[in-house]
């Protein structure tokens, strides 16, 4: 089965490297001349991409690929749908976006069957920083997808000997873990940024997961995906890692540093679309209504912190 991904930055770039360990990639790019011209994606410098992957700057001839892989930012994830003539008509479509889409509050698989209700839509998420995938050092994925079936298939089809892939089909669990912990990460940025220490930021992780379960389960997921890679584990690294945009965003909110906007952070995005969504359902999200409240409201970060802190005591 062949396999084409689509988005030139770090993400796909590393999973082009990874994934030639098993045979032929097409990887398409928006701005494919200079990644044709020099084998490498100014967002992972250092990475040169094997003879075996094919860059083209053509997307009908990427999509004709059996199993797709969508690796571009997830506010991005509609654009690029509707950019696809093609209904591709019976095709793996495998999100690698980690966020909500803002404009519908819907997470990669509800985009995905909108815009090309005959293909199937799968999720790959998990702990796993582009950089690491790329120099070949172990990593484990959640691999979801409804159709077990279907599921099986791409597991076989995208696990490497360094890139083990877990079966799910809880596909709002594996996709809201990927989403909700960026939210969480960039709190424990500005947690740290601030001086408030170590201990203070495993509270925030321990009720930052709290927030992303109760969520999750809400809108159908099940607990146990969430203790898992695409949860627990994508939080317990996103949140303790200086590789982590998501946290470095928060701990220079924190410093007062100036912050580059052409850094993708999908969890400042995500925020707001998860305060909305968590005000539609009456789902209480006290966390992610702090980071929105720093990210885009110009709350002082230390208030929003004792925002936190100054509310109501209560049962764990
Ligand atoms: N970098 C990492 O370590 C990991 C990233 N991810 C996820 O992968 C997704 C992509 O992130 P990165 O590759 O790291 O971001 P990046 O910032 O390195 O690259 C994003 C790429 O998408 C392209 N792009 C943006 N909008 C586009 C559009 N409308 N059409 C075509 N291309 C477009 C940009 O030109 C850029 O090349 C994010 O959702 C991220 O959370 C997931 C796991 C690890
Ligand atoms: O998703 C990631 C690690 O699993 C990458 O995190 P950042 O987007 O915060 O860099």
């Amino acid at each position: 089965m062949s396999v084409a991904i689509l988005g030139g930055g770090a993400f796909g770039t590393a999973l082009a490297v990874a994934l030639s360990a098993n045979g032929p990639v097409t990887l398409w790019a928006r701005e494919a001349a200079p990644l044709i011209a020099t084998r490498q994606s100014p967002r992972l410098p250092g990475v040169t991409l094997p003879e075996t992957v094919t860059v083209t700057g053509d997307l009908a001839q990427a999509v004709s690929a059996e199993t797709i892989l969508l690796s571009v930012p997830m506010q991005s994830l509609s654009g690029l749908l509707a950019q696809i003539d093609d209904p591709l008509t019976g095709k793996a479509l495998v999100a690698c976006c980690k966020g909500i889409d803002l404009a519908t509050l819907e997470g990669p698989a509800a985009l995905i069957a909108h815009a090309k209700p005959k293909a199937t839509a799968a999720i790959l998420t998990g702990p796993s920083f582009a950089t690491d995938i790329a120099h070949g050092l172990p990593t484990a994925l959640t691999l979801a997808c409804a159709s077990e079936a279907r599921g099986a298939a791409l597991q076989a089809q995208l696990s490497t000997a360094t890139l083990r892939l877990y079966r799910s089909s809880d596909v709002t669990g594996a996709e809201l873990g990927g989403a909700l912990k960026n939210v969480i990460a960039i709190a424990c940025g500005a947690c740290i940024g601030l001086g408030l220490g170590e201990s203070a930021r495993a509270a925030l992780m321990t009720r930052g997961f709290a927030e992303m379960t109760r969520l999750a389960t809400r809108l159908g997921a099940r607990a146990e995906t969430l203790a898992g890679l695409s949860g627990f584990g994508d939080l317990a690294l996103t949140c303790t890692s200086d590789h982590s945009r998501n946290y470095r965003f928060g701990r220079a909110l924190a410093r007062g540093e100036t912050i580059d906007p052409a850094v993708t952070v999908e969890g400042a995005r995500t925020a707001e679309a998860v305060v909305a969504l968590a005000e539609r359902l009456g789902v209480d999200m006290p966390i992610a209504r702090a980071v929105t409240a720093i990210a885009h409201d110009g709350r002082p970060v230390p208030q929003a912190m004792q925002d936190l802190l100054n509310r109501p005591l209560k049962e764990e």
